[in-house]
């Protein structure tokens, strides 16, 4: 017998039974934790060894129909691009609206299929600002469309549109030094229900998806419950303005798309010097309660979307966010040079690049190509950065030539609606 096995004979003739018994107790409960460990609670459920694959496999087909409500103010602009440019590379047709609309469905009336323009049906896209109509809609978009839109926190929302249609909106040109302060101090003062643009002064959310603008849930809280239930039964994802990236996240797994169908650059951005650099708490408030529909609304679904994300899977959301945002400075890089920044309309070069300025006292901002840009990237570059206005007209464009109507006479709408804002005159010192 070796001699080592020998030791070993002597060593066990030493050690009680009561001894070796503990040894292998011990042994087995170690090799226990070591293989369970990977099921422990904390350890998964903090950091997932595995998200789903970004591609699906088997890969589902990538949804091609899709409705989206262009709610006002709410980066609805950067989010309609994106369809825009995946319609584009799918060839797919762009609901849009009719020239005496401009590029928005003849908003703020309702929305009626008056409004497409021929050559752009039947779509499977649909992204231009209306004012929410279900069953008009439906007439419109083929079945098993999908709904998306997009909330902003309200009180943010609503110094964007106090600065943006400060101009247009009668409510906001009757307040002292356009003070937001002022106008939130007393709104009854200066808001008239019923007036041209009012819709852009109270509940502008709750207006933009077919809702009472006035209905106020202090007086009558079962309102906002049943529009919050409309709204649950249409849209399959509300995205939050605040959460942008994790709300691509979401919408490109709903409709089985690829991250890079999703990238994008931020659109209709205001100049730092156009805004607040932050809203104080007090005026926060008083944004919220004058318009405490859009408030109701925008906690609900911002609760909602959380519990989606919790579903999806935080940390795999957060991943991909991450991934997405990496993927879009790559991008942005490519097409805008080493340090692609905003800047104002007057220092873009590009013409079809420049942002409509809603007044001379706001800045919007955008991109533009480096100087000589060219090659094979340069349209879809472009495409990237081009400002709503410009796009829809190229699209409209396009797809007349593509269904032949250029020779056809515009047809006439009956009742032509008033002028949407972004076609009215500029100042002469506009940009
Ligand atoms: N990606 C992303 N993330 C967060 N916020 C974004 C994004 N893209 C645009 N924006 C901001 O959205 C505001 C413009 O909204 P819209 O494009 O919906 O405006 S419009 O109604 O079409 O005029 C505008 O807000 P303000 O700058 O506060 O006015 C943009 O800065």
């Amino acid at each position: 017998m070796p001699l080592i096995l020998q030791r070993l004979q002597q060593a066990t003739k030493m050690m009680s039974r009561r001894k070796i018994l503990l040894l292998v107790l011990g042994c087995s409960t170690l090799s226990l934790f070591i293989h369970q460990g990977a099921q422990l609670s904390w350890y998964p459920r903090l950091f997932p060894l595995s998200c789903p694959p970004l591609q699906d496999s088997p890969p589902r087909p990538k949804h091609m129909t899709v409705a989206f409500l262009k709610t006002h103010k709410t980066a609805g602009t950067t989010v309609q691009n994106i369809l825009f440019r995946f319609a584009e590379r799918h060839n797919l047709t762009v609901a849009l609206p009719h020239p005496s609309c401009e590029h928005q469905f003849c908003y703020p009336r309702n929305f009626s299929t008056h409004f497409v323009h021929p050559a752009t049906r039947p779509p499977h896209v649909l992204a231009s600002h209306l004012r929410f109509d279900r069953a008009e809609l439906e007439r419109l978009m083929p079945p098993g469309t999908v709904y998306v839109t997009i909330l902003r926190e309200p009180a943010a929302m609503f110094e964007s549109l106090f600065s943006y249609y400060n101009q247009y909106c009668p409510a906001f040109r009757r307040v002292p030094n356009a003070s937001l302060e002022a106008f939130l101090r007393e709104p009854e003062a200066y808001y008239r229900a019923g007036e041209h643009f009012a819709m852009f002064a109270h509940n502008t959310l709750a207006y933009d998806l077919g809702g009472d603008n006035e209905r106020s849930p202090r007086d009558d809280d079962a309102y906002l419950a049943r529009l919050i239930r409309q709204v649950e039964e249409v849209f399959s994802l509300v995205m939050i303005a605040e959460y942008f990236d994790e709300s691509l996240v979401l919408l490109r797994r709903l409709l089985a798309w690829d991250l890079d169908d999703v990238l994008y650059a931020k659109l209709n951005a205001r100049a730092a010097g156009s805004r607040l650099a932050a809203i104080p708490a007090a005026l926060a408030r008083a944004a919220r309660a004058w318009n405490a529909l859009d408030a109701g609304l925008y906690d609900h679904f911002n609760a909602t979307f959380w519990r989606r994300v919790a579903r999806a899977g935080r940390a795999c959301v957060e991943r991909e966010a991450r991934e997405l945002r990496e993927a879009r400075e790559r991008l942005l890089r490519r097409c805008f040079g080493d340090e692609p920044v905003l800047r104002p309309a007057a220092q873009i070069r590009t013409k079809q690049l420049q942002p409509w300025q809603p007044s001379r006292k706001v800045d919007i901002m955008g991109y533009d190509l480096p100087s000589g840009g060219a090659g094979p990237a340069t349209e879809a570059c472009l495409k990237l950065a081009m400002p709503e206005v410009q796009y829809s007209n190229y699209l409209l464009r396009k797809q007349k030539r593509r269904g032949g109507v250029r020779a056809r006479p515009e047809p006439v709408l009956d009742n032509p609606p008033p002028r949407p804002i972004r076609m009215l005159p500029r100042g002469p010192q506009g940009h």
